[in-house]
Formats: C-alpha cells, structure tokens, sequence
C-alpha cells in the first residue's frame, strides 16, 4: 500500500553531508571523551576505528542524539541539532545500534522490531512489512517469532541491526555489530553493509579491521577523542611499513596512522 508522502520527503536533499561535526566536544563523565572532532560523511560506508578509549562509542551516542555535545556544532541531514532543536524528525530518520543494547527479553524478535518501528513513527500500514523486511535481512526469518532471551548472542545482535534498520534510516549508526557472530554471518553481514551504504549514510564501529576493508567505501581513524586520519581503505594500506605493527598492510597502516598522529599531538 502507498502512503501519502509530504513534499519535503520527495524533494532531493539540500546539505552536502549527511552528517558534520565541527569541532565537536562530548563529554563521557568528567573526561571529554570527544574533543574538537571535526568530521563530514556521506552516503557509503563508514568505517569507524580506533584504539580502546579513543572515543568511538561516544562519538556513536552524540550522533544518535542521544547524548548532547558539550561544544561544536553538529549537523545531520542539514539540520543543526546542538543548541536547542526539535529533534524529533532527525530522530526519525536514524538508525542506531548500541554497544550494549537494553531489551525486553519476552518480546519476540517481530515485537521488539514493532516496537522501534513504532518509537520512529513509521505510518501503521506500513509496520508489519518494514519488520519482515527488516528481519529478512538479518537472516533472522525463521527466529522472528522467537523470544529474545531464547536468542543466541549473534541472533540477538541480528536483532539488533534489525531494530536499527526498520525504518530505512538516511543515517544508521552500528555499534560494534559484528560481535558475536559467527564467519558466516559476518560475510552476510558485509553484503548487507554495501547494500545499504548504496543509499545511506553508514558509520560502523569496530575492532576488525578486515571488515572495514571488505565492506567499507571509507575508513575514519579516531584516536584520543580527535580524527586522525579519513580516507579509502586501500590508501589506508599504503600507510604502513615493515616496521609498523600488524598481519595485514590495512593493520600496518592503522597502526603507522596512530603512529603520527600520537607524534604530532604531543609536539
Ligand atoms: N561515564 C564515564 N566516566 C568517565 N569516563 C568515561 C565514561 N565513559 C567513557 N569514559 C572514557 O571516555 C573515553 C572514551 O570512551 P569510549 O567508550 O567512547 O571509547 P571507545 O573508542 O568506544 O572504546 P572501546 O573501543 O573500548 O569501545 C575512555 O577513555 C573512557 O574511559
């Protein structure tokens, strides 16, 4: 069934990025978690790396407005959203995967995906597709009538890709989503990466630097609450040396990166 879309919705879209920071500050407690981050991206797929601590998951909280900035601005499908914006049709449009995610673990997997579905605002006519759809492409089909906490730690961070997922976010934000799951269903997980950056702004976080060379159009290096380096995977590569750690030229890379990067903040 179609549903009435606004004009707003048809028209093309009027910002450059879909998400900018500028000199973006975030505090995690008292330590300042992210300080004067600048960034831009667009459509494609992010990759988001960077060493333990390096604020990763706090930047991740400040783009899913879920945490304010303490400083800087920042900019998401062309709206200002630090000062005192109505987020509520940004909101909308995000998809976000937590690190750790809460959960009603009676839900169902179909429940639990309604449930986002609904906190987004998706017209009602169009919920129970957008989850099958959803849940479909997690690979999760056959589970989705299963109670969370009857899931596996992979199944249920499928779930939780697929919450984030349900309302065909312009920007998704994924939290460390490869943990827990297995060889296979990280290779599907992949495809479903260069799926969705063909139209979306993807920034996703982790530890695995292979993943970010399969699957990611670009890479953002943070390091000390700071960007350190933005650039293709495959310039990543050429960064490194014999001398710089790693069992692959994309890890020597990363580790030559931070590298200079530690060298010029403390010069
Ligand atoms: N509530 C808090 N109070 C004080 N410091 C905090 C708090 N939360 C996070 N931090 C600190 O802020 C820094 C950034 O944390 P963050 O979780 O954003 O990093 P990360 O890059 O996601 O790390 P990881 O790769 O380990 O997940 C770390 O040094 C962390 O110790």
């Amino acid at each position: 069934m179609m549903r009435a879309v606004s004009a707003a919705e048809t028209a093309p879209p009027t910002y450059t990025w879909a998400v900018q920071a500028q000199d973006l500050v975030v505090r995690a407690g008292r330590h300042l978690a992210v300080d004067r981050l600048s960034l831009a991206l667009g459509t494609g797929v992010h990759g988001l790396l960077g060493p333990n601590g390096a604020g990763k998951t706090t930047l991740m909280r400040a783009l899913a407005t879920v945490i304010k900035p303490a400083g800087g601005r920042l900019t998401l499908l062309g709206q200002e959203v630090t000062g005192r914006a109505d987020l509520r049709g940004v909101r909308r449009q995000l998809g976000y995967l937590p690190q750790h995610f809460g959960y009603y673990p009676r839900f169902t997997v179909r429940e639990f995906v309604e449930y986002l579905a609904w906190l987004k605002e998706l017209p009602k006519a169009e919920v129970p597709g957008a989850v099958q759809r959803a849940v479909e492409r997690v690979g999760l089909a056959d589970r989705a009538d299963s109670k969370l906490k009857t899931l596996s730690g992979g199944m249920l961070r499928r779930a939780g890709i697929a919450q984030a997922i349900v309302n065909d976010p312009e920007v998704l934000l994924l939290d460390e989503p490869t943990v827990g799951l297995d060889p296979e269903q990280r290779m599907s997980f992949r495809d479903l990466l260069r799926d969705l950056g063909q139209d979306t702004c993807v920034l996703v976080s982790t530890h695995l630097v292979e993943d970010v060379a399969a699957a990611c159009t670009e890479v953002v290096l943070v390091d000390q609450g700071r960007l350190a380096w933005q650039g293709a995977p495959a310039q990543l590569a050429e960064q490194g040396g014999q001398g710089d750690a790693g069992d692959s030229a994309i890890e020597r890379g990363y580790s030559a990166l931070l590298r200079v990067h530690r060298g010029r903040a403390a010069a």
